[in-house]
């Protein structure tokens, strides 16, 4: 233990240290034998009065005052040092006391002068007693100005002022007496009245500094000139604890606030996954709200609770509409439903509406959709809404004719009437526009081929659109193909017929925009490219700008490869292992529907009418272009090439494969690969395997999603062209075979399952090299965890055996995986194989080749 020395606090500095008290003046009294003069005890005096005030002290001892002392006038008789100390008040005095210096020493030259004589002085002329009386006067001008020096002086300095004047007086009386007369019993008696004044002067100190002293607070002097007595301080004892420290500054925590963005993202609208209404509460008519019903939808979604009425005619000035929902949560209905039944008032047919969507798959989903709506409304006599596409799996003529035909001609003269039709316009040289009409009233369409529409098909306007939709926006902003937007918005901008454009039941004039996607871009210079008109947002509850939500019923799954050359086995454990049977419903698949999926997987033929000018706009960051000439080669070389032998381990009706699963690698290739990997691997689930890519013709992509929709195909193995938007609403589980890129990516994927309040399971197979990243950035565990995704359950750790298994740490999860000496060959059996079918593949494509040059 240690005894920390802790100062005492500092005292008060107070004017009186600052500022000098004039010391008496050295006076010295006669030798006398009366009783010793009445002192008065002088007070303890503190500290800060120090050394300059010490020799003062010591003049107001009372064993100095009281001893006789003798007033000496002449240079032979020097008066006794009162002691060295009596000259430091002046050599010691602080600054600003010059004043009282000349003071002090001026009655040595008096003295001198005194000691010339008196009759020396009587000789003088009454000039030279005035040049004294100015003297005095200017002395005593000085010693005012030194009083009002400072004006705060307290009752001390005012008694050493009254003192020091009494004091002057005193030394030029006598002065001035021994002028008048000489010494006499007089002079005795005011000698006597001199030092009843000094003691009136001594008692006057005593008391101020008394009173010094207890204001001072304890501080005490000698009068002796000691050094004043220190309180004796306390002691605190410390052990070798550290040094209680400040708390350390709170970083700042907060996270920034979206007071930057605009309004209308900054307090969008909230919706909760219970906020569910009938259709007729919303506002739709009975009957379309009936034929609905009828078709599943038996009530309207959170999502189209909160956007129907913003998109229903309003008596509201009316705006834009930006959608920010999970995926599966029924976006798709929240826009088709209003702008069908807005298009059902009309009565001509006119491009009412644009919908714009990244992928082919998706146009022909959401045609569903329009299709079943238009029904909806016709049924009720309204307007059959005529639904058109345009994704480029079709000839582009063929495209053009179906969607804008040359309008009816009746000549006056002739043969009746001559038509005209569009066939022949292509050939006219100049094209006016209203020659020409729209068969449809909607067109959904992939943003390339709309491009194309725009520049290249005569008769083909804007001018009457009303509705433009944006699905999966943030994508589409993201890839401006062929600068579509611009385009697209430019030509809308044409206000020369805004009478064109007039709603019949709304309030909105020119064209409303609505933009959706499960992961809403927050970049507000991708949103402005948009050029919204007063925007509204949809959020779900409890989410802000910039998160991503995931469906509520989704579980996932994390599994750790540590053998990646292995990987495909780890796969087909985990298509084989219970826990994935458990979460699947019981289906049963017959022998006739698994041969007639394994023909529609793969046996298409290749005389898909895909074109040339197929220009699908989805362009997958993943798809591999310079690899899938491969992939696709040894896709197709599946019809030709002679099947090894697949040793089929279902007898009886009962497949072993009850489930559904859509399993994402991270190249058209890879896909392609794995997929006939697994075939080999387990040959009991060729049958049952599709394969879904972006090189995959149009056609072969359809019926491949059709079985898949049927439950002729269960297992899908896809690149990230089936990532967005696809609704498989029997699909159970996801399996991430190689980690997504992105965030939003992981998102979209895994939302392919635990659609429109069902459950589902995502399952992601993680090499040690990707682990970190997935637990940092997609489930938000661990070290430096950032994710913007927003799940009701966190990612469960799972090991794969017999039967998957959670696993609660890692020792647990780094036993050995029991992959057998057996199974290790057959795999590397199935790789040899893999090869030379895509050996025999590049072979034969290059025949075709070099017989297409020949011809
Ligand atoms: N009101 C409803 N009642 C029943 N089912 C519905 C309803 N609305 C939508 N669905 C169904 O929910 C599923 C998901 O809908 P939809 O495809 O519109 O989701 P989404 O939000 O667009 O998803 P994603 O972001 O993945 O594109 C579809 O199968 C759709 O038929």
């Amino acid at each position: 233990m240690y005894k920390r020395y802790i100062p005492p606090p500092k005292p008060k500095v107070s004017r009186p240290s600052d500022i000098p008290v004039r010391p008496p003046p050295q006076v010295y009294h006669e030798p006398e034998p009366e009783p010793e003069p009445e002192y008065v005890e002088p007070a303890p005096v503190p500290v800060q009065t120090s050394s300059w005030l010490q020799p003062y002290a010591r003049r107001i001892d009372p064993t100095i005052a009281s001893q006789p002392t003798k007033i000496v006038f002449g240079d032979d008789d020097e008066p006794p040092a009162p002691s060295s100390q009596s000259s430091r008040p002046v050599d010691d005095a602080p600054n600003g006391v010059a004043d009282e210096e000349k003071t002090l020493k001026k009655p040595k030259s008096k003295k001198n002068k005194k000691n010339r004589g008196d009759d020396e002085e009587a000789e003088e002329k009454p000039k030279k007693r005035r040049r004294v009386a100015e003297e005095e006067e200017r002395e005593e001008k000085e010693e005012a100005a030194a009083e009002t020096e400072d004006v705060t002086m307290e009752a001390e300095t005012t008694t050493h002022e009254d003192r020091n004047n009494e004091e002057q007086k005193e030394k030029r009386k006598p002065k001035r007496e021994k002028k008048k007369k000489p010494k006499s019993d007089e002079q005795e008696e005011d000698d006597n009245a001199v030092r009843s004044r000094h003691k009136s002067v001594f008692e006057k100190v005593a008391k101020a500094l008394q009173a010094q002293a207890l204001e001072e607070d304890g501080d005490k002097m000698d009068v002796d000139g000691a050094e004043p007595e220190e309180e004796e301080e306390p002691v605190v004892e410390h052990g070798l604890e550290p040094i209680p420290q400040p708390a350390p500054a709170a970083f700042d925590e907060s996270k920034l606030t979206y007071e930057t963005l605009p309004q209308w993202i900054a307090s969008p609208i909230r919706v909760t996954e219970s906020m569910t209404k009938s259709f007729e509460e919303l506002k739709i008519a009975a009957e379309p709200a009936k034929v609905l019903q009828s078709k599943g939808f038996k009530e309207a979604f959170a999502v189209q609770t909160a956007v129907l009425p913003l998109l229903l005619p309003n008596p509201d000035r009316q705006g834009d509409v930006v959608v920010a929902a999970p995926t599966g949560s029924g976006k798709t209905l929240s826009y088709v439903l209003p702008m069908i039944q807005d298009i059902s008032y009309g009565r001509i047919t006119d491009l009412r509406a644009l919908i714009v969507l990244p992928t082919r798959d998706l146009v022909q989903q959401v045609q569903q959709t329009c299709d079943a709506c238009a029904a909806a409304f016709a049924s009720s006599g309204g307007k059959r809404v005529k639904i058109g596409t345009a994704v480029g799996n079709k000839v582009f003529k063929e495209e053009q004719s179906a969607i804008v035909e040359k309008k009816q001609r009746y000549g006056a003269v002739g043969d009746g009437c001559s038509k005209e039709n569009l066939s022949s316009w292509a050939a006219s040289e100049t094209v006016n526009p209203e020659d020409y009409v729209s068969k449809v009233d909607v067109l959904i369409c992939t943003p390339g081929r709309l491009v194309e529409h725009i520049k290249q098909t005569p008769g083909f306007t804007l001018d009457y659109v009303r509705w433009l939709i944006v699905d999966e926006a943030d994508k589409l902003l993201a890839q401006d193909f062929q600068q579509w937007l611009n385009l697209v918005l430019e030509t809308l901008s044409t206000e020369q017929r805004p009478s064109r454009r007039v709603f019949p039941k709304s309030n909105k004039k020119g064209v409303r925009k609505v933009i959706l996607s499960a992961t809403m871009t927050q970049d507000i210079s991708m949103l402005n490219l948009l050029k919204l008109s007063r925007p509204k947002l949809v959020v779900l509850e409890g989410t802000k700008a910039g998160d991503q939500s995931l469906p509520p019923l989704l579980k996932e799954y994390a599994i750790k490869v540590r053998e990646p050359s292995l990987k495909p086995l780890y796969l087909v454990d985990l298509l084989q292992s219970e826990l994935l049977a458990a979460a699947a419903k019981d289906t049963e698949v017959t022998e006739a529907d698994a041969s007639s999926a394994s023909e529609t997987s793969d046996s298409e033929s290749s005389s898909d009418s895909d074109s040339s000018s197929d220009s699908e706009s989805d362009s997958d960051s993943d798809s591999d272009s310079s690899s899938s000439s491969d992939s696709d080669s040894s896709s197709e070389s599946k019809a030709d090439e002679p099947k090894p032998k697949i040793k089929s381990q279902h007898t009886s009706k009962q497949r072993k494969f009850s489930t559904s699963a859509l399993i994402f690698t991270k190249s058209n290739e890879a896909a392609l690969r794995l997929s006939r990997l697994l075939a080999l691997l387990v040959p009991s689930l060729a049958h049952l395997i599709g394969t879904l890519t972006s090189t995959t013709k149009t056609i072969r992509r359809t019926r491949t999603l059709r079985a898949f929709t049927q439950g002729k195909l269960r297992i899908l193995v896809a690149s990230d062209i089936a990532s967005r938007g696809l609704d498989l609403p029997n699909l159970e589980h996801v399996i991430n075979y190689d980690l997504p890129i992105s965030e939003t990516a992981y998102v979209h994927r895994v939302g392919r399952t635990a659609r429109a309040g069902r459950a589902g399971a995502a399952w992601t197979l993680l090499e040690h090299s990707e682990a970190r990243r997935f637990w940092r950035d997609f489930a938000g565990e661990g070290k430096g965890a950032s994710t913007n995704i927003l799940r009701s359950t966190p990612v469960e750790r799972v090991r794969l055996g017999h039967k998957v298994e959670k696993v609660f740490d890692d020792k647990e999860e780094a036993k050995e995986d029991d992959f057998s000496e057996e199974r290790v060959q057959a795999y590397e059996k199935a790789l040899e194989q893999l090869q030379r079918e895509a050996t025999f593949s590049r072979g034969k494509k290059g025949k075709k080749e070099v017989s297409k040059k020949r011809a």
